[in-house]
């Protein structure tokens, strides 16, 4: 799978996606990850981005000739044309099932807003599709884009190696994760559940599954019922993920 990435501030990727699962998807192959700059398609002496919004008001906008080269020149990069996402707090709200259908995609062309947004010609002529991380303002679209990205590349297969599957994650089947322990099996008189101690696997995955049941309907009711809830909750898996972090 290939993502490119539209940004003025390409640095602002070194980091978050040279680490862990994002990291090994790259070294083996399996993403192909291009930051570019969208300062490098401006024309003018002072590589200008932004211009103030016609009919007035505060903040500047990206501007549609600008992002339009930008986008062309990467779209070319490779034979795939790529679905261009916008990152907005306008958008679809980013679930589950988005990111599923975004990870089928052969490549992605992820724009990274600034400022009060970009021109709407921009995105009524060259977007694909507009998601939302979430229903608060961020300083530039770049975090978003990262969120997405993390969250596509554990659904290419083979990222997360041969000992889990997204498929039995958290959200795979509508539900919450169950609570997880580790050692020691007991500190300051706090106690790990018996049946986790017990060996027997049939209990503790009854024992998880209504925990995860139990964790939905308490916290997130809404994933039981309505669009969250599409992912009927299948027969539980819900066995822990062994994925190698690394
Ligand atoms: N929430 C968000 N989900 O996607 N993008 C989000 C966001 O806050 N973007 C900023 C909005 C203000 N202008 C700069 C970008």
């Amino acid at each position: 799978m290939r993502i490119d990435v539209l940004t003025l501030f390409p640095e602002a990727f070194r980091g978050p996606l040279d680490v862990s699962i994002v990291k090994r998807a790259r070294e083996d192959g399996l993403l192909d990850l291009h930051i570019h700059d969208i300062r490098e398609h401006a024309t003018d002496r002072h590589r200008t981005v932004d211009d103030y919004p016609f009919g007035g008001g505060q903040g500047m906008v990206m501007r549609v000739d600008v992002l339009d080269r930008a986008l062309e020149h990467v779209r070319a990069q490779a034979p795939e044309r790529g679905l261009v996402v916008y990152l907005t707090p306008a958008g679809e709200r980013l679930n589950d099932r988005i990111v599923r259908e975004l990870a089928a995609e052969p490549r992605l062309i992820l724009v990274c807003g600034r400022y009060e947004g970009v021109d709407e010609r921009f995105v009524e002529h060259c977007v694909d599709r507009e998601i939302s991380i979430g229903d608060y303002v961020l300083t530039g679209g770049e975090l978003p884009a990262m969120v997405l990205i993390d969250a596509v590349t554990r659904h290419i297969p083979g990222a997360l190696g041969d000992a889990a599957s997204p498929e039995e994650e958290s959200f795979a089947d509508g539900l919450l994760e169950h609570p997880q322990y580790t050692r020691p099996a007991e500190y300051r008189g706090w106690k790990v559940p018996e049946v986790l101690l017990s060996g027997h696997h049939a209990k503790i995955a009854a024992w998880r599954r209504e925990q995860r049941l139990a964790r939905t309907r308490e916290r997130r009711p809404d994933l039981l019922e309505g669009a969250e809830g599409e992912r009927a909750p299948g027969p539980g898996s819900g066995a822990a993920d062994e994925v190698d972090e690394r």
